[in-house]
């Protein structure tokens, strides 16, 4: 059993109610006000879920795997991969007796049962292929699989529409770069808020990605539709540039060239009818580590919901940026 000790603020009306077990850490210490509620400082002791990281080898798999072990979390040592890839997967931090096997598309149904039994605080990863992300789904959903699911692309209607239906708990976001995820909140706001803010105005975004990024960016989308929301005019054919080149990465846009592999670099930019006013917003980022960073904080997230029973099951980033406590 894996145990995790970690000291805390939590509100001391709600101590008791809390689904893990706590022991006042000191009671002569004082309790804090943080936004007019009161929080004591306790121990925390709760059982960790067991992680199951699928997309193995991948660029993105592979960080949250760094990420888990950096913050000490325990990794089922198996992970879905595709049906063309390696049999075993071996990480710095596990010794080669112990590598990370991988089940391919036809081995899964034959493995998964035996594995939630071994696995019983099993919650999947999903950083996967567009192409892969609804058929994972039903797994996770036929197999009563929690999930935090990073893939972009695919039928994200029906993604949502099977999740909910299935009733188990998951975290779906395109971006799980909690700085990101925070402008995106914004820019949803200020949809709500604003509806016409930016009427007649014509949006163009470009969006830089490595060459190996198979479609837009689930995260551009997103955005394009609150800007949408809020009156801007834009046309996929016509407004939206992707730069899969690796030529025009370095020479136009700087990227350095440890980073052509994984990047993702985002502009969007809005032009008044007349080009009196020019409103752009912008995110950069270098590698993968601030999507994986946010990944394992949405396990957590799902894992605490899960042990709370929560009546609501399906959550985004946004309802994981918004629950984490101010100073984390
Ligand atoms: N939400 C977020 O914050 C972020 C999301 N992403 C998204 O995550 C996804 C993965 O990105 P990245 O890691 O860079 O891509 P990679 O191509 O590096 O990795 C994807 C891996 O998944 C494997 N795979 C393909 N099909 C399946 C399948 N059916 N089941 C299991 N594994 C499969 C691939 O194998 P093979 O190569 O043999 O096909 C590959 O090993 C993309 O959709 C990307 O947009 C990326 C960064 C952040
Ligand atoms: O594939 C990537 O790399 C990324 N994918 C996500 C997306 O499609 O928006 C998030 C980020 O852009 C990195």
């Amino acid at each position: 059993m894996n145990f995790v000790y970690s000291h805390g603020l939590y509100d001391k009306n709600t101590t008791g109610k809390y689904p893990c077990y706590y022991k006042a850490r000191n009671d002569k210490r004082r309790y804090s006000i943080l936004n007019n509620r009161t929080y004591k400082p306790v121990l925390l002791v709760c059982c960790l879920p067991q992680v199951m990281v699928n997309g193995l080898p991948g660029k993105m798999s592979s960080e949250v795997l760094n990420v888990l072990f950096e913050r000490k979390l325990p990794v089922v040592p198996y992970s879905l991969t595709a049906e063309n890839q390696i049999e075993l997967f071996y990480h710095p931090k596990l010794s080669n007796q112990q590598p990370i096997s991988l089940l391919r598309p036809s081995q899964r149904a034959s493995r998964v049962e035996r594995i939630l039994e071994d696995y019983p605080r099993l919650i999947a990863v999903d950083y996967t292929h567009p192409d892969a992300v609804n058929s994972n789904a039903l797994f996770y959903q036929k197999y009563q699989i929690p999930f935090v699911m990073g893939t972009t692309g695919g039928d994200r209607e029906q993604l949502v529409q099977s999740t909910l239906q299935s009733n188990i708990y998951a975290v779906i976001a395109p971006n799980m770069g909690k700085q990101i995820v925070a402008l995106q909140t914004i820019l949803n706001r200020m949809a709500q808020n604003f509806p016409g803010v930016f009427q007649n105005y014509r949006l163009q975004v470009t969006e830089s990605h490595q060459q190996t990024k198979a479609e837009t960016s689930g995260t551009a989308k997103e955005i394009i539709q609150s800007f949408v929301k809020m009156g801007a005019h834009f046309e996929y054919s016509e407004d939206l540039r992707m730069i899969r080149s690796p030529v025009e990465q370095q020479q136009e846009l700087k990227i350095p060239p440890e980073y052509l592999s994984g990047h993702a670099f985002h502009t969007y930019r809005l032009t008044s009818p007349d080009k009196s006013v020019e409103i752009a917003f912008q995110h950069n980022v270098l590698g993968r580590n601030i999507y994986a960073q946010g990944t394992v904080d949405a396990v957590v997230f799902l894992w605490n919901k899960i042990q709370q029973k929560a009546s609501k099951k399906l959550y985004n980033m946004m309802d994981v940026l918004t629950e984490q406590l101010p100073n984390n």
